[in-house]
């Protein structure tokens, strides 16, 4: 079974950093310019299911396209808190939205691990959570696999309910890449 999630928000939120560090444990620091699709697999009581992870700004497109979404602020970006606002009005104010199941939102607050520049309390991302129907954590991508895995679990619990379906075959097998080209392109750029 496939599952699609986009991860989207505004700019330097650590979305690609998220994404990497889910699929390799690692956090690499600098991540380019790079915007793909990625296959992930998981096992989900007894069942596999396929993650295709879109790691991407917002497009109404992406917002079709998606079973999941985990919608990223940075804790010390107070205009990235306002960006995320903006996209869960948006994801669920987007036509599709209503016939594909209600398809969960998870709502991040990323760089934990910079308190001391925090702009964005705790309570503001979990009332925002909390008015609409999305699910909140605060993590550190920088610092902790741990935290990041419950975001795509959780993300994952809500997202077998919903009735996964076919209906948007993934037509990107073209920019799917690996991890390992995501290294080569590091090792390259070093030279
Ligand atoms: N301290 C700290 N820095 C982080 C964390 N997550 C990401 N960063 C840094 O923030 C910067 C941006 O991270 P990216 O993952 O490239 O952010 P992005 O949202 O994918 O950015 P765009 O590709 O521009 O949309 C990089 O310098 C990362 O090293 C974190 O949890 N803590």
């Amino acid at each position: 079974m496939d599952a699609n999630v986009v991860v989207m928000g505004k700019e330097s939120v650590g979305k690609s950093a998220l994404t990497v560090r889910l699929l390799t444990r690692r956090f690499i620091g600098e991540y380019g310019d790079i915007e793909s699709i990625y296959s992930h697999s998981v096992s989900v009581d007894g069942r596999e299911i396929t993650l295709n992870i879109w790691d991407s700004p917002y497009s109404e497109k992406k917002v079709q396209w998606a079973d999941g979404y985990v919608l990223v602020y940075s804790i010390c970006d107070r205009a990235s808190f306002n960006a995320v606002c903006r996209l869960v009005q948006a994801i669920k104010s987007a036509k599709d939205y209503l016939n594909v199941d209600k398809a969960p939102i998870v709502i991040v607050g990323n760089k934990r691990d910079l308190h001391h520049r925090r702009t964005v309390l705790s309570e503001e991302g979990r009332l925002l959570a909390l008015k609409t129907d999305c699910h909140f954590y605060e993590v550190s991508a920088a610092e902790n696999y741990h935290s990041v895995l419950m975001v795509f679990d959780g993300l994952v619990d809500r997202m077998k309910d919903a009735k996964l379906t076919v209906k948007r075959p993934l037509r990107l097998k073209g920019i799917v890449k690996s991890m390992s080209a995501v290294f080569a392109r590091r090792r390259t750029d070093s030279f």
